[in-house]
């Protein structure tokens, strides 16, 4: 099933694109694009992440681009969230009229540098900027304890009812225990870093730590696995994104797809964050949602954002990398 490593560096392209905010400090994303057997897919770990994290990453690149036996869908739309960004109040109607008819957003909190109330005026310019949309944030594990309880109470006071708190806290003993003292909100408690990024993404669920999970599918390792973390965990979900381009959403889209009812909007609208796609049509949320049709890359935007050489060199020796980790773990 492992395409050789000489093969999948031939059919990878690798692109850098402009975003039009910043994003995890940055603001431009760079991806490898692969052209598979089956369908186009993309590997896109973030430029920290190690060989044997990123191996995951690799693993949903393959399955997506060359597995024969997995399903894609091909007709149909999943609803998405508008992401805001950890942007200045006054910029928020800007950001969320690039999301098209999304009547959920998801709000970043508790970015370094800045403070609670930077996070309240943030979130009370989305809530009147449209007053009739479900809200979430996303701390991205950026609070201590005492500090997520302050600020869900703060928040809860000023009349928000919060879909649910994604990652507030670091740890799953945290996570726990800030479930426990806010009790009486009813806030709920998704976790997001917590199922992604560990060693055992069911160990949230098994400690009664959250109430929800997000799901991504390049870091969870593919399509399959991703929804078996969602049955598993017998927990609701979202499916998200890692700021994928088109190509990633694509696939996200098909896990979300997927996935049992009820179903949350899906973190997958962020294309709106990208100056540049390699689709002819980037796959932008339209009337709240994104289509699951096929994504085909346009060679000349191909062409247009190819990374430079030395960017090229170090993804192609990152790909090695990961490929050298899937071949050790097949043969364990
Ligand atoms: O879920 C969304 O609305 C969009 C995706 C998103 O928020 C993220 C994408 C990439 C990296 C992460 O920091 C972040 C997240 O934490 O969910
Ligand atoms: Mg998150």
């Amino acid at each position: 099933m492992l395409p050789s490593l000489p093969d999948l560096l031939d059919r990878t392209r690798i692109v850098s694109l402009p975003l039009n905010t910043k994003f995890r400090g940055v603001t431009q994303r760079e991806a490898a694009i692969i052209e598979g057997t089956w369908a186009w897919s993309e590997f896109s770990p973030f430029l920290e992440y190690d060989a044997e994290e990123s191996a995951n990453w690799l693993t949903a690149a393959i399955e997506y681009g060359f597995d024969p036996t997995l399903e894609r869908l091909c007709a149909g739309w999943v609803d998405v969230n508008a992401t805001v960004p950890a942007v200045r109040p006054e910029e928020v109607p800007g950001v969320l009229a690039r999301f098209d008819g999304c009547r959920t957003v998801k709000v970043k909190v508790a970015e370094r540098g800045q403070t609670l109330a930077d996070d309240l005026a943030r979130i009370e310019a989305v809530a009147a900027t449209l007053p009739e949309a479900s809200l979430r944030i996303d701390a991205n594990a950026g609070w201590q304890l005492d500090e997520a309880e302050h600020a869900l109470r703060e928040i809860a006071k000023l009349g928000i009812t919060l879909e649910y708190a994604e990652q507030p806290v670091a740890t799953v003993p945290e996570l726990a225990e800030l479930r426990q003292r806010i009790r009486d909100l009813g806030t709920r408690i998704a976790a997001d870093e917590s199922v992604r990024k560990a060693t055992d993404p069911l160990a949230v669920a098994r400690a009664g730590a959250a109430d929800h999970v997000i799901v991504k599918v390049q870091p969870l390792g593919g399509i399959r696995n991703a929804a078996r973390v969602v049955k598993d965990a017998g927990l609701t979900a979202t499916v998200s994104s890692a700021l994928d381009t088109s190509v990633g959403i694509v696939m996200g889209a098909q896990l979300a797809a997927r996935l049992p009812e009820p179903r949350f909007a899906a973190g997958l609208g962020t294309v709106s964050l990208f100056a540049a796609d390699v689709l002819a049509e980037p796959r932008r949320p339209k009337n709240g949602r994104v289509s699951l049709e096929v994504a085909l890359p346009r060679e000349s935007l191909l062409r247009e954002y190819r990374a430079s050489a030395e960017r090229e060199k170090w993804w192609h020796e990152r790909i090695r990398a990961c490929h050298e980790v899937l071949v050790a773990r097949a043969e364990a």
